[in-house]
């Protein structure tokens, strides 16, 4: 049986009850590390789960999958996933392997950041999340076949809205509105869940200037807010950002 176990999003202890008794009747348990991180690191799961973990990077998931679904129809394995293993994230390939080998899976939910988000108040939401840059090459070592990986790269919420920012003037140039602007009102979440997570509420121009510290960071574009949600996003704010938030006049974002 492969088994598909979200860990949630804070730290060791969010793994759910079914989800630490299918790690614990598993004889190989692999650790995917390459599309999301939690804020404790392997060795603080391995104590907890009681079982040593097998790193599973991009290169052994999407090459090597063979190696992680092997004997998995006559032994139990499992692939531990930071969040919900069908977040943002699907394994579908994983699955799909499996399928087409004969072996059963079992998916074992938990909270994502798909659905942490709502915490911040807003009562439809999507945020947007970015690719981790983990183990990537650069181009110079990857034309020269050498297998040296570059440092770790999160963006961050001050990136995003930099970035988002200079779009937006581009295509201010070219003539064309996004529906967003330096002021619209924004969200930036890091570490959700975890007893580290940070909000920051402010417009998108105040958010370049935030810094919410270590990842992994989303960011949420607001539409039009109810007064409710304005509400929301006041106790949610971090003190520093009340201040930005006290600039929203919620007669203009309410509905
Ligand atoms: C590719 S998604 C994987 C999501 C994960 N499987 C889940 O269900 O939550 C990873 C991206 O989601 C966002 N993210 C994930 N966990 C987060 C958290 N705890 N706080 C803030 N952003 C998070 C970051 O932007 C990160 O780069």
């Amino acid at each position: 049986m492969l088994y598909l176990v979200g860990l949630g999003l804070g730290d060791a202890t969010d793994i759910t009850v079914k989800g630490l008794q299918a790690v614990k009747r598993c004889s190989r348990v692999y650790l995917e590390a390459y599309t999301s991180i939690l804020t404790v690191g392997k060795e603080a799961l391995e104590e907890f789960y009681g079982k040593q973990l097998i790193l599973a990077d991009r290169d052994l998931v999407e090459q090597g999958a063979d190696e992680i679904l092997k004997d998995a129809d006559v032994t139990d394995v499992a692939f531990l996933v930071v969040g919900d293993p069908f977040g943002a994230t699907t394994h579908s390939d994983l699955v799909l392997r499996a399928v087409n080998s004969g072996i059963p899976y079992k998916v074992v939910h938990n909270a994502s950041i798909m659905n942490a988000v709502g915490c911040c108040g807003l009562q439809v939401s999507s945020c947007l999340r970015w690719n981790i840059k983990v183990k990537e090459q650069s181009i110079e070592n990857m034309m020269r076949g050498k297998k040296i990986y570059e440092p770790p790269r999160f963006m961050t919420v001050s990136q995003a809205a930099d970035q988002l920012i200079q779009i937006i003037h581009r295509r201010r140039e070219e003539g064309a509105e996004l529906g967003v602007t330096e002021d619209t009102v924004c969200i930036g979440l890091a570490r959700l869940g975890s007893d580290e997570q940070k909000i920051c509420v402010g417009t998108l121009r105040q958010l370049v200037s935030c810094d919410l510290g270590g990842p992994l960071h989303s960011l949420v574009v607001t539409g039009q807010l109810h007064p409710l949600e304005v509400d929301m996003l006041r106790i949610n704010a971090e003190p520093t950002a009340l201040d930005h938030l006290s600039m929203i006049d919620s007669s203009t974002y309410s509905s």
